[in-house]
């Protein structure tokens, strides 16, 4: 028995002894990366995350790396992470062709292997070249009639609830913001699936913080043995109620494109393409819960800080006063939105404060040179946005109060490219940013011309929490005052 023991013991030793100095170069890098605190031997920091409310992993995250720290590492069981904490070292990663692919870990958590967010490599790229032609200014242009639509349904809808009672605006305008996407990039125009595919992705979203949590589950027969794979089974179906008829009503589109410039699903329906209906379904999953649910937090988060910032709401109102708008709801095109800079400053300023994606991650494929340090190859890289957006030294003494004037040519342009990332930058940049900032010009030129806002709640109780985008703890409550 003693003998079996030593000999397990030996050979143990031995298999742990050849992976060290197989990797040697990999912990020799790792360990020069200063530590973050928390870390455990073995198992590194997997017990904070494990043991924490999803809704905490956001400031657990933040509160890791220290003001002073400029990059801090920790292990997660055998993975090794790093988060980074200066603009420079960011568009070092962002820029890097050795820093592209998200980590498997993270695109596992939203259940799909090949929507474009989370393919990687070659696949990814491919997706982007097939899907950039539909986000181009003469794509908006075309589709403009559609977006400006879905904002003027959500003016008139949300008169019924102008009766100065609060209310949380989220799900409204997550509605509004997801007919828009339908319209615009599905050619979709049937309205009465909107509120139950946003609840469908309301109930999805605490699986996905749920499965990050549990890495065991990223081993696909774990998860499917799971309690958790049947739920989300159920959350999906009234989202793939839509995406079926979203593909159904395109169907007859399935043919090769001609070099023209289309919408996303004529895109995806290219026979050129060869996407099979389940990758097709995928991408739409994907993409209708990217573009909806950044969008209507960004407005919501508008909103409840116009609340709170009267001197704020009334400078747009002079803004579009001045632009002699007619009726009570005006169609805007992209061109025309250029004559609102306030309201483009107030919404930057809202993103600014609270992104919608308050951190992001890559994977190196190679050794990425950060400052004076080397991130080893399969490394996760934690891009904490909010940090960035909040640097004194970088934002000035006010940074965390909002002020949309810091937005003005003169103050922004001294401001490094890098140090405002609310769509990322880099090739995984949004896709979706020219449309996403149309969008959110019209809505809030139509919402603030027709109404006023006011919330008990104040600036400083906000928090924010992973939900997996960035949500306020809070929720969105606010008072609609229909203006005489
Ligand atoms: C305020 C609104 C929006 C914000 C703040 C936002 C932010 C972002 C960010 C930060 C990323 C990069 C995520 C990462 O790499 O980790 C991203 C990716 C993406 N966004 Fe947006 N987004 C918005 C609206 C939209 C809209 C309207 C659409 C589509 C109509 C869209 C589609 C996408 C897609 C498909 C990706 C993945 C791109 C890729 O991996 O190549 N987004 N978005």
């Amino acid at each position: 028995m003693s003998l079996i023991l030593i000999i397990l013991v030996v050979t143990l030793t031995s298999l742990f002894a050849i992976f060290r100095f197989k990797y040697r170069r990999f912990y020799k890098l790792a360990a020069k990366i200063p530590k973050l605190p928390g870390g455990l031997p073995i198992i590194g920091a997997t017990h904070i995350f494990m043991t924490a409310e999803p809704k905490d992993y956001l400031p657990i995250m933040l509160d890791m790396i220290k003001k002073d720290m400029v990059i801090g590492s920790v292990w997660f069981g055998t993975q090794f992470a790093v988060i980074l904490n200066t603009v420079e070292d960011f568009q070092k990663v962002l820029t890097s062709p050795n820093c592209i692919n998200k980590p498997k870990l993270l695109f596992d958590a939203f259940f799909s292997d090949s929507a474009s967010f989370c393919v990687n490599n070659n696949p990814h790229e491919m997706r982007r070249k097939l899907l950039n032609p539909s986000f181009t200014s003469l794509m908006l242009n075309k589709t403009n009639f559609h977006t400006n639509e879905a904002i003027k349904g959500f003016i008139n809808k949300i008169n019924a609830k102008s009766d100065g009672k609060t209310i949380d605006i989220y799900h409204d305008i997550a509605a509004c913001a997801l007919r828009g996407t339908l319209h615009a990039h599905f050619d979709y125009d049937d309205d009465s699936l909107d509120y139950k595919v946003v609840k469908g992705f309301d109930d999805f979203k605490p699986l996905i913080m749920q499965r990050l949590g549990k890495p065991w589950l990223s081993f696909k027969p774990f998860f499917k043995l799971s309690k958790l794979s049947k739920q989300v089974e159920a959350v999906r179906t009234p989202i793939y109620e839509c995406i079926n008829k979203i593909i159904e009503s395109n169907k007859h589109h399935r043919i090769k494109l001609e070099g023209r410039c289309v919408s996303t699903i004529r895109q995806l329906l290219d026979t050129k393409q060869k996407l099979s209906d389940e990758e097709i379904a995928e991408e739409i999953f994907i993409f209708i819960y990217a573009s909806h649910e950044t969008s209507a937090l960004a407005l919501s988060a508008c909103l409840l800080l116009l609340a709170m910032h009267k001197n704020v709401e009334e400078k747009i109102f002079e803004e579009i006063k001045s632009a002699k708008l007619s009726e009570e709801f005006t169609s805007i095109s992209n061109e025309e939105t250029q004559s609102f800079p306030y309201i483009e400053m107030v919404i930057k300023e809202t993103m600014r404060l609270f992104p919608p994606v308050a951190v992001t991650f890559r994977e190196t494929i190679a050794e990425v040179e950060v400052g004076d340090y080397l991130i080893p190859p399969d490394t996760i890289v934690g891009l904490p946005v909010l940090l960035i957006h909040r640097n004194e030294k970088i934002w000035g003494k006010d940074a965390g109060s909002f002020r949309p004037e810091r937005f003005e040519p003169e103050e922004f342009n001294k401001i490094p490219q890098f140090a405002f990332l609310p769509f990322l930058l880099g090739k995984r940049t949004c896709i979706g940013y020219k449309y996403a900032m149309y969008f959110m010009k019209i809505f809030i030129i139509n919402f603030v011309k027709n109404y006023k806002v006011e919330t008990d709640l104040k600036f400083d109780e906000l928090k924010t929490q992973m939900t997996p985008a960035t949500s306020l703890l809070q929720g969105y409550p606010i008072k609609i005052i229909k203006r005489k």
